[in-house]
């Protein structure tokens, strides 16, 4: 909902706060907002997102794993909205917010006011991110318990400086925008950007992005000789979004490599996607052909179920969010898959019914034939057809066979 106000700003409602943002007139294109034409940037449709980020931040302060500062960084804050949402909605004490743009950090300032904030209670920087971050671990040394990096496109840039500035129990929050890369449909730029040894666009390839873009999280960390666990990693519209919480030391960094990091590989004649330490031989577990999708990738958990059966409930209780109703049955999901998502791909019913040529089953049947039998299957957000089990491939197949004609 856009209200117009004078001075060539335009005011709209997101969370609890309200929102100044450059009149959106000269960003239309077809009828819709183009965000990256405003003045000063500020995407309408990734509400979501920040909603999550909401629950996320109170689920941190509700768990007691706030570290002591209780700072938040928005490093590329555009009007931000996101910063100041921190400050209101989660109550963190201090909230720094930066961007490079003049007007933006100007905009975050008349926004961080039109909202209430004590004057101590925010920081205001217009810098560029890595220069700030690094300035805040090493030149004026601050503790920040959350880091946003929430930039145009890939994260990779600045993930450097943010494991640097990161201490021990930091959350560190990355969106990636940059699909088409971690995808693999933009093969040497990801071996480029995320420094990969090998990466092949296949059918299940939303997942290995995600563990791509993991991976590559993990391995800057273990640069700095600190370790990440995942807290909550989704994909959703056309971008990732990650919360890692980082641990210090070369020895947990050493067994964080070892446990978690290995490669993608799809089994070309099976339809199916298997995540294996590097030493794995594919060939024995796809028994034929086989692709790597992504490797060096994220091959451990993509998230820790009591923290997302935290967020869960609050975002039960939290009814002034816009999309809160899209973020319960994300987060349902993702209570749900994400106990199985270690060292397991989801599987694609479609794919697996085609190598089989019989029809694609219900999904609901495939998982309830699947725990019939013993095993932990759920439904996954990455696609409408999947199902993530610790079944192995061969008993899928099976259960797609029978219950395909029912
Ligand atoms: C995707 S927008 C951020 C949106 C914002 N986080 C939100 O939730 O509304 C990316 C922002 O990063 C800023 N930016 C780009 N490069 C930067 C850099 N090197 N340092 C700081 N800010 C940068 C841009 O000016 C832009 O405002």
């Amino acid at each position: 909902m856009l209200m117009h106000s004078p001075a060539r700003l335009a005011a709209t409602l997101e969370g609890k706060a309200i929102v100044y943002m450059p009149s959106p007139e000269s960003a239309i294109v077809s009828g819709r907002l183009e965000p990256a034409w405003l003045e000063v940037f500020y995407n309408p449709a990734m509400e979501f997102n920040r909603d999550v980020s909401i629950i996320v931040a109170i689920a941190l302060r509700s768990l007691g794993l706030m570290t002591r500062s209780g700072v938040a960084l928005d490093a590329h804050s555009g009007v931000g909205v996101r910063g100041v949402r921190y400050a209101l909605e989660a109550g963190l004490g201090h909230v720094i917010m930066n961007d490079i743009n003049p007007k933006a950090a100007r905009l975050s300032a008349l926004n961080a006011r039109a909202n209430g904030l004590e004057p101590g209670s925010y920081t205001i920087f217009n810098r560029d991110s890595n220069s700030l971050m690094f300035h805040l671990s090493r030149e004026r040394p601050t503790p920040v318990s959350l880091i946003d990096i929430d930039p145009y496109g890939s994260p990779a840039p600045f993930l450097d400086a943010a494991l640097a500035l990161s201490g021990k129990g930091s959350v560190v929050a990355v969106t990636a925008t940059d699909l088409a890369v971690l995808e693999g449909r933009k093969a040497r730029a990801a071996v480029r950007r995320y420094m990969l040894r090998g990466v092949s666009k296949t059918p299940l390839s939303k997942e290995t992005g995600l563990r791509v873009l993991l991976g590559y999280l993990a391995r800057v960390a273990a640069s700095h000789d600190k370790a990440v666990k995942p807290l909550v990693a989704y994909y959703a519209d056309h971008y990732y979004r990650v919360y890692v919480s980082v641990e210090r030391g070369a020895k947990r960094s050493d067994a964080m490599l070892e446990e978690s990091i290995g490669k993608v590989v799809y089994c070309s004649e099976a339809g199916v996607a298997i995540a294996v330490p590097h030493s794995s031989d594919p060939r024995e577990v796809c028994g034929g052909q086989y692709i790597v999708a992504g490797e060096p990738a994220w091959i451990g958990s993509l998230g820790d179920k009591s923290f997302i059966e935290a967020m869960l409930d609050i975002a039960g209780k939290s009814g002034w969010l816009g999309t809160r109703a899209r973020v319960e049955r994300l987060l349902e999901i993702l209570l749900g898959e994400t106990p199985l998502s270690r060292g397991n791909i989801y599987v694609s019913l479609t794919s697996l019914a085609s190598k089989a040529r019989v029809n694609t089953p219900k999904k609901s049947l495939v998982i309830e034939f699947l725990r019939e039998r013993g095993y932990r299957a759920a439904a996954t957000h990455f696609s409408g057809e999947g199902v993530r089990t610790d079944a192995p491939w061969e008993e899928v197949r099976e259960a797609v066979v029978k219950l395909s004609s029912r």
